[in-house]
């Protein structure tokens, strides 16, 4: 079982507050094995954060209310739930530690989806992730789409049906729906109030616009090249978020105006892409990819999820003639960089050239994907 990643044209923070963002999912994936045992415990292996824990399935059933069929609301989560797994991990509310929300959101999806049945099953799962963790990619969305995916279909609640033979099988839209509500709730216990922009784009992937819960898959792209550049400055998308809702709630009539402005952005970025697929795309059309970029990423300044970093990536970019903006949450992790399409690569660690001072440097990590 697999999901993708994903990198935000547009719209990021302002997506949370009611605005259309631009997003589209990388090739770049997060695993997850799940194997039923007799062990009578639930073992989870996270490699990439070094998390390999285990709980009695008997100290587990004791975190359930009395009527597990109280559980289970896909459209709501469960606060109770949310605090006694708190208490049993030894966390409090405001905790920020990588591996204490992985498991928070692990046990929450694993309890409620198995109370209906009476029955928690004894398990290993391990995930693990092409993505990095925490640099704005949507590693926590595509974490809990496995998860919600791998447990939905061991309590029998949606089908198996992928067979070693049917790697890439997917289910029906009902089942994904399910599957997206699930990994939402994955998403709120990590990210404290997400859009839902990542899941949806980890469960079904492509290329879409997303405003208010509203999902328009954008079918006809231009082929855009993009550089994703990852600063490693890490960073938490639950802090950044409750920070720009601070910022919104001290200047109300400043910030307000500027969540609007990168609607427009979205909206126009989305109308040229647009006409770059009905017309051949031409340099005025990139003039304006690139003007919108610098736009949204003066946008997200002010909005305070800036970081020194995104503006040595913004400048080193500049000084080639390239356009970028941080992608996600900001405050570090990655930025993204537009290719024109004559942009040639040459040195660096997978090619370089025009970027090659920027890539060849240690500490940052380079792909090129191609979008369409
Ligand atoms: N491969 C993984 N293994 C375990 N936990 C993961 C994994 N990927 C993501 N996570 C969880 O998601 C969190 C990162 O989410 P977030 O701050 O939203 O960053 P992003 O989604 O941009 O990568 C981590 O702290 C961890 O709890
Ligand atoms: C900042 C935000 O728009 C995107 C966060 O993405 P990431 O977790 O940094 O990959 C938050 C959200 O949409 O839920
Ligand atoms: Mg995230």
């Amino acid at each position: 079982m697999s999901a993708p990643g994903k990198a935000i044209l547009h719209g990021e923070h302002a997506v949370v507050h009611g605005k259309v963002a631009l997003a589209v999912s990388l090739n770049l994936r997060t695993y997850l094995r799940l194997q039923a045992t007799s062990t009578s415990k639930v073992c989870i292996n996270l490699p990439n954060i070094n998390t390999f824990l285990s709980w009695d399935v008997t100290k587990l059933k004791q975190l359930l209310p009395d009527s597990g069929a109280e559980l289970g609301n896909v459209n709501e989560l469960d606060a109770e739930l949310v605090r006694r797994l708190r208490d049993l991990v030894g966390v409090s509310n405001g905790t920020l530690d990588t591996r204490s929300m992985a498991i928070l959101a692990f046990l929450y999806i694993y309890l409620s989806v198995f109370a209906g049945s009476g029955e928690l099953p004894s398990l290993t799962v391990s995930v693990w992730s092409e993505l990095p963790t925490g640099a704005g990619l949507g590693s926590s969305a595509a974490y809990s789409v496995c998860l919600a995916a791998a447990l939905l279909s061991a309590s029998g609640t949606i089908p198996s049906l992928l067979s070693d033979q049917e790697s890439t099988a997917r289910w029906g839209e009902v089942e994904m729906e399910l599957i997206n509500r699930w990994a939402f709730q994955g998403e709120r216990i990590i990210h404290g109030n997400p859009s839902g922009v990542d899941n949806v784009v980890g469960t079904w992937g492509g290329i879409l616009r997303y405003h208010s819960g509203k999902i328009t898959p954008l079918n006809r792209v231009p082929m855009l090249r993009i550089l994703l550049t990852n600063t490693k400055v890490p960073r938490s998308t639950k802090v950044l978020v409750a920070g720009v809702k601070d910022k919104m709630n001290k200047f109300p009539s400043i910030i307000n105006p500027v969540l609007e402005s990168v609607n427009a952005v979205s909206c126009t970025c989305e109308q040229t892409l647009s006409e770059m697929t009905n017309d051949i795309p031409t340099p005025e059309h990139y003039n304006i990819l690139e003007e919108l970029i610098d736009i949204n990423q003066h946008h997200l300044n002010v909005m305070g999820v800036g970081h020194p970093a995104l503006d040595t990536l913004c400048r080193v970019t500049l000084a080639r003639g390239l356009h970028s903006k941080l992608t996600g949450a900001g405050g570090g992790g990655c930025g993204i960089t537009l290719l024109r399409p004559g942009t040639v690569a040459r040195g660096g660690r997978g090619g370089g050239g025009p970027i090659c001072s920027y890539t060849a440097s240690p500490s940052s990590l380079v792909l090129t994907l191609i979008l369409g």
